[in-house]
């Protein structure tokens, strides 16, 4: 019969049955992908306001909380693509002033942001870091890492390379923030690793985690937002 699951008797059968179920399976979760997609209003707005990704608004919202980005500041974005963040960040530093600046950097390609400078790199890979500093040319007030790798869905193992991802970030902010700047990475819950969050209180007069609203209920995304960068040669 036209339609019917091979038999699970043979072990060819088992084989394309099991399929089939992943098959189905798939289809299941990408319908109910498609359906919250379309009925989220983020997704709406960002449409009706250009932002490239809903993620925009998480930014939009930890900058109303935490007053991070301002005109004239010098803004780096880590996992920047498709652009969401460096779009919020070059609409809410430009100035007609000098000396404001937004890089991006993704792994992935993005489409330029007007007003922002925007480089491919695994951040992850020797050079990335001193390619960004050139590109930055000077000492930053905010590094954002929005940066997050696939996950697989195996938690210790997503927790252990987000973090590495942050400690990454936290690396190269120490080495470029101007005192008193700002750093935000995303993490998944169960917060900051405490090494990670050990030399965010030293340096930072103020650590706090944050789930912006638009960040979803059902992600156990979350992210560490440290304010009042001590300098960088404190612990000399
Ligand atoms: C949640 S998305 C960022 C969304 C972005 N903030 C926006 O508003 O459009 C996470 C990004 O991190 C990037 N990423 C993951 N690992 C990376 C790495 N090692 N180096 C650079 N980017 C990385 C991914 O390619 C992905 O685009």
């Amino acid at each position: 019969m036209v339609g019917k699951p091979p038999s699970s008797s043979t072990p060819g059968g088992r084989r394309a049955t099991v399929r089939v179920k992943s098959a189905a399976k798939r289809t299941t979760s990408s319908a109910r992908w498609l359906e919250r997609h379309l009925n989220d209003p983020y997704v709406h707005e960002a449409t009706k306001r250009g932002f490239r990704s809903r993620a925009a608004f998480k930014l939009l919202q930890l900058d109303e909380k935490f007053h991070l980005l301002g005109p004239g500041k010098r803004v780096v974005d880590l996992g920047a693509a498709p652009g969401g963040w460096t779009q919020v960040a070059v609409d809410k530093v430009q100035t007609a002033r000098e000396g404001w600046k937004v890089v991006g950097l993704d792994i992935l390609p993005m489409d330029p942001v007007p007003g922002a400078t925007t480089m491919q790199a695994d951040f992850l890979e020797e050079g990335a870091a001193e390619r960004l500093k050139e590109a930055l040319g000077g000492p930053a007030d905010v590094v954002l890492s929005d940066m997050a790798a696939p996950t697989i869905g195996h938690q210790s193992t997503d927790h252990l390379r987000i973090m590495a991802l942050a400690e990454a970030a936290y690396d190269f902010a120490e080495e470029v923030l101007a005192p008193g700047g700002a750093f935000v990475a995303k993490l998944f819950q169960g917060g900051a690793e405490k090494s990670l969050l050990e030399r965010l209180k030293r340096d930072f007069t103020t650590v706090r985690h944050a789930k912006p609203p638009a960040s979803r209920a059902e992600s156990s995304e979350t992210y560490v937002v440290a304010t009042g960068f001590r300098g960088a040669n404190m612990n000399d």
